[in-house]
């Protein structure tokens, strides 16, 4: 997370590591402002001096599109810049518009062939203007294709077979993906999405001809291994002539599918010059995806590989630069609609335009089709169906941007979802800890148990029964704060031994890739007792792997986390430490991701006017894809 949403107060003193040495004007001003952070200063002070760009109103706008980047905008608004700028100093002498867009588009750096780039009346950083245009055109040309080969009967019997009597969204979401080569399923937790994605693995199984390959991957471990784990429970689900190889069907991380090349953030074995050997690439957890990410999956994914993209638009954006899910929903279906193809599956939208477009299970084709519209690529599922009541009430008010319903849920009496007001800015106090630490002590002590008896397995499942998640990493509300109060509890009841970094049952999260040993940052696992020796267990592709603690080198304790870092996860229980109003975090969508993690209870810890805060205030991340890709 960036500096700025972590930092509390303004840096004072002239020799405070926020501030950049040898600054001056705009930057400076900006800099002190804790507005800009001192790379931004730096990196647009370079930009600037190799361009020989003067203009100290243009070196502002690189510096707040570095920025922006570093706050997941892939692109800045001018006037968007001079709001917060004013915010943060109102009586600072900011460039007015319109002159400062003036300079910035006559500047030197902006253009083709140049560092920035303009467009839509945004500013960009070159690398994210082409990563949207080739998201973009990626999109648009496997959409200008000839849809893929269906055998309409089959189709039509899979889908009256797989949905009958069961939700219309999801049967229409399964022939939309079955008939499409890049298809949205979107919809909030428990909304079956996973139940469609097996079940159209089972409808393109079913096809006649070669069996498709198939991949499945998510953003995060925890991600892709909880999609392996749904798609084979749903497998199990299914009759035996629908089964297919869907039990044994793996899910990698994104990074996996795309190849690992060491030492390479941003580029991967699989490109367009070699493009990923699958018929059928499924990814869950799109919400997650940065623009970068995205960028990088289309191009590897073949042309003729149908590609299921499964997410939440409502949740968090990507920790990295991009809102790629939402802005992929909005910018797909501000188009309306063509008029509905007759008939359902057997609808001309399900036929082969093109006989040439063999692929997996081609049959010969039949009458021409009317390529869907663009809003058919999109299937929205409202419905749902794992936890009733309280939270998917809390859940869907909170979407809505309705606080008093929100409020109205969190009231009611014995509901599983409850608002505690913290006695102090902290976000602690005698009502916090009575609520929180049961719950807190209760995990630890089972997943202790587990621990010393050398259950892995249990041990990390015992880990999901609990979290506290935070908005902020450090400050009085932050995730440090949080672990701190929790280790004292836990001492407190003999749960965690003095003076020792590792012990049965201590719960790590791992905070940076490590190739050799295959965690990823985020993956989670706890020091369970093996044979006598304390090993670090994780849970890989649904089994468990091991490793003795000194080979881990980037872990820390994790009994609180962020919502970011919880994306993609799922607890039994969890306690929400709200931010302060006044936080940048304080958004509807983190508050939406954060609650909808849990199962069974949620307990927000903050006031009314923390509650409404956030419900009033979308999460704002600037980028142009959605205007580029109503644009066609
Ligand atoms: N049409 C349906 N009829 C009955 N139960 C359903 C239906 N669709 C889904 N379910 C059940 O609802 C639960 C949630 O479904 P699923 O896991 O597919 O949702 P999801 O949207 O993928 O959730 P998440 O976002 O948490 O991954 C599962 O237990 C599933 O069996």
């Amino acid at each position: 997370m960036s500096t700025f949403t972590e930092s509390f107060e303004r840096p004072q003193d002239p020799y405070d590591r926020r501030l950049a040495l040898g600054a001056s004007g705009l930057l400076r001003a900006a800099n002190v402002a804790d507005v800009l952070s001192a790379a931004d200063v730096h990196v647009a002070t370079r930009i600037a001096q190799l361009a020989g760009e003067p203009d100290d109103r243009v070196r502002l706008a690189v510096a707040m599109a570095v920025r922006g980047i570093r706050s997941g905008s892939v692109c800045i608004d001018l006037a968007q810049a001079r709001a917060t700028l004013l915010l943060a100093d109102p009586g600072g002498d900011w460039p007015v518009l319109p002159d400062w867009r003036d300079a910035v588009r006559a500047s030197l750096l902006v253009g083709a062939g140049r560092p920035l780039q303009w467009e839509f009346d945004l500013l960009y950083l070159d690398r994210y203007r082409t990563q949207e245009q080739q998201v973009r055109d990626d999109l648009r040309d496997r959409r200008a294709q000839p849809p893929p080969v269906v055998d309409r009967v089959a189709l039509a019997d899979g889908l009256d077979r797989l949905f009958a009597g069961g939700d219309p969204g999801q049967r229409h979401a399964a022939e939309l993906a079955a008939t499409g080569w890049t298809t949205v399923i979107g919809g909030g937790p428990g909304t079956g999405k996973t139940t469609t994605v097996a079940r159209v693995l089972a409808l393109l199984m079913g096809q006649p001809g070669a069996r498709p390959r198939v991949a499945m991957a998510a953003p995060t471990g925890k991600a892709a291994a909880r999609l392996q784990a749904a798609v084979q429970a749903q497998a199990v689900a299914l009759s035996p002539a629908d089964r297919h190889d869907l039990p044994t069907l793996t899910a990698s991380t994104l990074h996996r599918l795309l190849g690992w090349l060491p030492g390479r953030s941003q580029r991967f074995r699989h490109d367009r010059d070699n493009r990923l050997p699958f018929d059928v690439v499924v990814v869950d957890e799109t919400s997650m995806v940065s623009l970068t990410m995205m960028a990088r999956l289309l191009e590897a994914v073949r042309p003729d590989a149908r590609l299921i993209l499964v997410g939440d638009p409502d949740q968090l954006a990507s920790v990295e630069a991009g809102a790629v899910l939402a802005d992929l929903v909005a910018g797909l279906t501000a188009v309306p609609a063509a008029p509905p193809a007759t008939g359902s599956a057997t609808g001309s939208a399900t036929e082969s335009a093109a006989g040439s477009a063999a692929g997996p299970g081609a049959v010969p084709p039949g009458p021409p089709a009317i390529a869907p519209a663009r809003a058919d690529a999109v299937a929205l599922l409202d419905r749902t169906w794992r936890f009733g009541g309280d939270i998917a009430e809390l859940a869907a008010a909170v979407r809505a941007g309705d606080a008093d319903a929100a409020l109205a849920v969190l009231a009611r009496p014995g509901a599983d979802v409850a608002l505690i007001a913290p006695e102090d800015t902290a976000g602690a106090g005698a009502a916090v800890d009575a609520a929180v630490r049961p719950d807190v002590v209760g995990t630890a002590a089972a997943v202790r148990a587990a621990a010393d008896a050398g259950e892995a397995q249990e041990a990390l499942r015992r880990l999901d029964g609990h979290r506290v998640l935070c908005a902020h990493r450090s400050g009085p509300r932050g995730v440090t704060q949080w672990t701190y109060r929790i280790e004292n509890w836990l001492a407190a009841e003999d749960l965690l031994p003095p003076h020792r970094l590792w012990y049965p049952g201590r719960p790590v999260l791992v905070t940076a890739n490590d190739y050799t040993l295959r965690l990823f940052n985020g993956d989670v696992g706890v020091a369970v007792l093996t044979g006598g020796q304390l090993r670090v267990s994780f849970s890989q592709h649904g089994r468990i792997v091991d490793y003795a603690p000194g080979r881990l080198a980037d872990v820390q304790t994790v009994h609180a986390m962020t919502v970011h870092r919880s994306q993609g996860s799922q607890f039994d229980r969890v306690t929400v430490v709200l931010p302060e109003a006044d936080s940048p975090l304080c958004t509807r969508e983190l508050l939406y991701t954060a609650l909808t993690r849990a199962q069974t209870r949620v307990r927000l810890i903050g006031t009314e006017a923390e509650v409404r805060a956030a419900v009033a205030r979308p999460a704002a991340r600037a980028s142009g894809l959605r205007l580029r890709m109503a644009g066609g």
